[in-house]
Order: C-alpha cells, then sequence, then structure tokens
C-alpha cells in the first residue's frame, strides 16, 4: 500500500519536489538505515492471552490519539497537494491522529487548526519549531500556536545548523516556487513587513534557551531529535512533557543511528518520567508493534503522509494512516496484545541471533 502510494506520489509530484521530500544528506548511509534496523529485529509473539476488543488509544501530554501513529512535521505541503496542509489536517483529524504541524508550512497555523476542526470537534494538532537565535521570534510563534489552539510545542532541537540534502544541492533546489510561502515566518519581528522571515536555526541554543520556551507556556513541550540518552535525561531535567528519538529522517548529520537502534537507550533514561516517541523509517504496521514494545508510546511517520497527500489529497493521507492503524491492529493481535502497552521489550530479538 504505502510503496503503491509512493510510486502514484512520484508520478505526480515535480522530480525535484520529489527529490526533496525523498532525500537524505551525505550518501544518505542513514535515510536508508531507519528502514533496514527495522528489517533486522524480530518480535517474539505471545500466545493464548489477547483478546478481539482491542483498544489502540494512547494518551499524550497535548492528546489523546486514537492509535499509537501521529504524524510528523514535515516542510511545505503545497508543493506536494494544492490543498497542502489543510488536506493532511483533515485525513489526521478524521483518523483520531495528533498531527504535528510545522513551522515550515505552507498554510499559516490557525488554518491548520481550522481544517482540522472542519472534521473533528477536538483535533489534537501540536505546533513544531526551532529555537530562533532571537527569543522574540521564538516567543511570537510560540503565541501564534498558543492563539491557534495547538495542543503541544514540538521544539525541534537536531538543527543547529540545517542538513546538506544531496540530492537539493544537486537540483539547485533552495527556494519555495513563487506563489508558496512559510506562512507562519509574515509579520514576525525584525522581519520584512509584509513578507517572511527566514527559519531561524542557531548552533548557539542551549538547554536555558529551551527551558525560557518551558517556563513561558502552559502548553506540553516535546523535546524532537534526541538520539543520545544523556540528552533525554537532560531534557526531562528542563520540564520537557516528552521526547521525540528521531534522527529527522536522515537528513541532518549521515553519521548517527538508525532512530529506532537509538531509542532502547533512550527510554532507559527516562526511566517513565516521561512518554517517548520515536519517528524514522516506520513504514508498516510491523515497525510500530516494534517501536512500542522497545518503549515508544507511539510512532510519528513523515514520508509516507507526504506519498498519500501528493498521491491523492486527503483522501490519500487518509490512507496512509488508516493503513498503518490497521496493520498495526492486527500485528498486535498477532502478538496476543490487547492494548499497545502490552507490547514489552522482551518480545524483541534481534533477526539471526536469537537465542
Ligand atoms: C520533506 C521533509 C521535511 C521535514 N521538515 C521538518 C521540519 O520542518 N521540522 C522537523 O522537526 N522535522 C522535519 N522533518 C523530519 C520529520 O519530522 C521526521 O523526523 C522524519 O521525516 C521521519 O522519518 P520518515 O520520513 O522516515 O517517517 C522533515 C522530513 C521531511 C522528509
Ligand atoms: O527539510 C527539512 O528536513 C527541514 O527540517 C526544514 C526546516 C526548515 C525549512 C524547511 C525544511
Amino acid at each position: 500500500m504505502l510503496a503503491r502510494l509512493h510510486e502514484e506520489a512520484r508520478r505526480a509530484l515535480d522530480p525535484v519536489h520529489h527529490d526533496y521530500y525523498a532525500g537524505g544528506v551525505g550518501a544518505e548511509v542513514v535515510l536508508a538505515e531507519n528502514e533496514a534496523a527495522f528489517a533486522r529485529l524480530a518480535l517474539l509473539p505471545r500466545v493464548l492471552r489477547g483478546s478481539s476488543r482491542r483498544d489502540l488509544a494512547v494518551d499524550l501530554p497535548g492528546g489523546r490519539s486514537a492509535a499509537p501513529v501521529v504524524v510528523s512535521p514535515t516542510a511545505f505541503h503545497r508543493l506536494a497537494h494544492p490543498d497542502g496542509e489543510v488536506a493532511t489536517a483533515r485525513a489526521a483529524a478524521a483518523a483520531g491522529a495528533v498531527l504535528i504541524t510545522g513551522v515550515a508550512s505552507t498554510t499559516a497555523v490557525d488554518e491548520v487548526v481550522a481544517g482540522a476542526r472542519s472534521v473533528a470537534s477536538h483535533p489534537a494538532v501540536w505546533f513544531q519549531l526551532y529555537l530562533d537565535p532571537a527569543p522574540g521570534v521564538t516567543d511570537s510563534l510560540v503565541g501564534r500556536a498558543e492563539d491557534a489552539g495547538c495542543g503541544a510545542l514540538v521544539v525541534t532541537v537536531d538543527s543547529p545548523v540545517f542538513g546538506r540534502h544531496t540530492r537539493d544541492a544537486a537540483n539547485g533546489f533552495h527556494d519555495l516556487p513563487a506563489g508558496l510561502a512559510a506562512a507562519n515566518m509574515r509579520d514576525l519581528p525584525g522581519g520584512p513587513p509584509g513578507g517572511t522571515r527566514d527559519i531561524g536555526m542557531s548552533a548557539d541554543q542551549s538547554w536555558d534557551d529551551l527551558r525560557r520556551v518551558v517556563e513561558r507556556t502552559d502548553l506540553p513541550v516535546w523535546v524532537k531529535g534526541v538520539l543520545h540518552p544523556a540528552d533525554a535525561a537532560e531534557a526531562v531535567a528542563v520540564g520537557a512533557a516528552g521526547v521525540v528519538v528521531s534522527n529527522h529522517g536522515g537528513r541532518q548529520f549521515d553519521v548517527v543511528p538508525a532512530a529506532v537502534d537509538a531509542l532502547p537507550a533512550v527510554v532507559d533514561a527516562v526511566a517513565g518520567r516521561v512518554p517517548v516517541l520515536l519517528d524514522g523509517g516506520v513504514h508498516g504496521g510491523g515497525d510500530v508493534a516494534l517501536a512500542l514494545a522497545l518503549g515508544a508510546r507511539a510512532v510519528g511517520v513523515g514520508r509516507p503522509v507526504l506519498w498519500g497527500l501528493a498521491a491523492a489529497g486527503e483522501a490519500g493521507v487518509r490512507q496512509v494512516l488508516d493503513s498503518l492503524v490497521d496493520e498495526f491492529d492486527h500485528a498486535l493481535a498477532l502478538c496476543g496484545g490487547q492494548r499497545p502497552s502490552d507490547l514489552t521489550r522482551d518480545m524483541v530479538v534481534r533477526r539471526g541471533a536469537f537465542g
């Protein structure tokens, strides 16, 4: 299903935009590893203890998700489809999935939330942002997310500098086409009147800057892009509500481990104090089950959502989410589980190294 939608998306997209979505940094080692690492793992099902009445819902700081699959933040959805982030938001809300909408969206966050609300009364939409070098810009973005009705903030910390996307450099893709803009970056302090500020990233950001955000908002703050267990502990110490284990889909640094390989140590460091999400390389319900068994409360999907959006707009995103959830439900049944928390680490083995 996902492979077919990716093929349809490839046909629908400008090849340069397809490369932007699909690509990674360096030799794209990490991009490939994220999926390959799942394929190296296997599940040992438990038997004679399941149920035909399965409950997939998970409660997270910032909202409930009907299943442990959320939409990871990805940039520029109107490159994929004219309905852009509104289509994504409607599909996520209809599926009951948490949507993490990004600062780099081509639709302003209040319109994204309005899209979600047009199909569900209490959709969970979270806002992803970077720590801008100008604190006033970060504060304005947080205010926009709060005013829009977002349920949580997700601060991405794996981008002290922007990743060097190999395919974009080869294709000369650096700017959005005319008519599209990073809508959340309009009319910010220090920005051009009526125009958009560049999305700010800085190698000078510190845990103090993150703490400042935590202290200035009532929203739960997730920290996205953690791989080192000590950083996960630091995130908890500054008041993060949750941690997202992620290597940005292989788009930042090509020398890091696969996300799922970094997950267990982070789960151990956090020691149940906050929930842990994982994204990167999830492309089937079995991957969802593996990540949950290793301690993730839920997983995020980035590119699969973009493929659904490019292939068939809102209906395509819905197909991606529904098929992942349906596959996960089937996997849970085959593992003798009734709810996501029935998947435990003792059920995961390394393929070829069991016993
Ligand atoms: C085209 C694209 C744009 C992305 N933009 C952002 C972003 O603006 N902020 C962010 O935190 N992560 C961003 N990501 C990373 C995703 O949130 C997520 O970590 C990654 O895509 C997960 O891997 P997957 O695509 O294998 O599911 C982006 C990923 C892609 C593919
Ligand atoms: O492309 C990305 O991975 C990404 O994170 C991003 C960040 C800011 C603007 C555009 C994309």
